[in-house]
């Protein structure tokens, strides 16, 4: 197994490819117990589902393997996911979901644990973020809520400015998450909570997002505005967190040098599965990263191996 280490040393054996490599594939997933499956860019692409994803899946299942799907993307919840697993035909569990939105969750519910009053958390974000908050019983505003999605008002600037009825006096944490509606006003009382001392977190912090064969700006991207307006830069709670490794280690108990992580971005998915001391990576070629990337002399990120696409694991 390769450390960092290793990496920066360049002591790193190249990665293995491979696709139409029948028993190489075989001796790869023999090596594992568990599988890490990225979502976005490995299983589908937006609502577009690669080839041969289900029968991948059932051949894991078949083989007695363990699935756990560790997705970046906070728009949607656990269960929100067990609808679109179900929609795409692929057999998987709400349970065996562990999204960037429900690692904030925890991490603010029983992690951070602030004491009330001021423990409400300011969404920038989608409901699956309110979803996962509502599970772990965390109060939460903004997010969804319609009457934060209308044109900055002059009267709002003075609203925020003298503490007036737009900012909510409980609010002690700042969330951001992939939010597609993203407005000034709710950037506006967002950097108005964090001047007050709100803690500034992030589900994840991806530059773009895979859909529809292309990229679109990820939840990096819709936060920027804030972490450029506070100068403060969110702790974030999704890939290549530590903190959700140790708290899906927790959940699904099993041991990391007999895992492996499926993920299609090398600063996520396989840093992830790098810095986490798991048994292996392996980088799917139909999302964000280019084999170039990881082939290239000195990279900083390596998996163990690599496919073009995840179906290729059928031989
Ligand atoms: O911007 C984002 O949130 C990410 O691009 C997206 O969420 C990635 O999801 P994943 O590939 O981890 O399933
Ligand atoms: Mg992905």
């Amino acid at each position: 197994m390769q450390s960092l280490k290793d990496v920066i040393s360049g002591a790193m054996s190249a990665p293995k490819y491979l696709t139409g490599d029948k028993a190489g594939i075989d001796a790869f997933i023999d090596k594992f117990d568990v599988f890490l499956f990225d979502c976005d860019g490995v299983l589908w692409s937006g609502e577009h589902l690669f080839p041969r994803v289900p029968e991948t899946i059932a051949m894991l299942r078949q083989r007695n393997k363990q699935l756990i799907f560790v997705t970046n993307n906070s728009t949607k919840s656990r269960a929100d996911y067990k609808k679109k697993f179900d929609a795409m035909g692929i057999e998987a569990y709400e349970n065996e979901v562990f999204g960037s939105s429900y690692s904030a969750a925890i991490y603010i519910a029983r992690i951070m644990k602030l004491p009330a009053p001021r423990n409400k958390v300011f969404v920038l974000g989608e409901s699956g973020v309110e979803q996962e908050l509502h599970s772990e019983h965390v109060r939460f505003c903004g997010g969804t809520d319609p009457t934060l999605r209308r044109d900055m008002q002059p009267a709002d600037f003075q609203n925020i400015a003298s503490q007036g009825s737009l900012l909510d006096p409980d609010v002690g944490i700042v969330l951001t998450g992939l939010d597609y509606h993203p407005s000034y006003l709710k950037y506006s009382l967002a950097q108005a909570y964090l001047r007050q001392g709100a803690r500034f977190l992030a589900t994840n912090t991806d530059s773009s997002l895979p859909s529809a064969g292309t990229l679109f700006p990820g939840a990096g991207a819709t936060s920027a505005p804030l972490v450029k307006a506070s100068g403060q830069e969110p702790l974030a709670l999704g890939k290549p967190s530590q903190a959700m490794m140790d708290a899906i280690e927790g959940k699904f108990q099993f041991d990391r040098t007999k895992a492996c992580m499926i993920g299609d971005r090398l600063n996520t998915d396989i840093q992830f599965g790098v810095e986490g001391g798991l048994g292996g990576t392996l980088c799917v070629l139909t999302g964000v990263s280019r084999k170039e990337e990881f082939l290239a002399q000195g990279a900083a990120v390596v998996p163990s191996a690599y496919v073009d696409a995840l179906g290729d694991l059928l031989g």
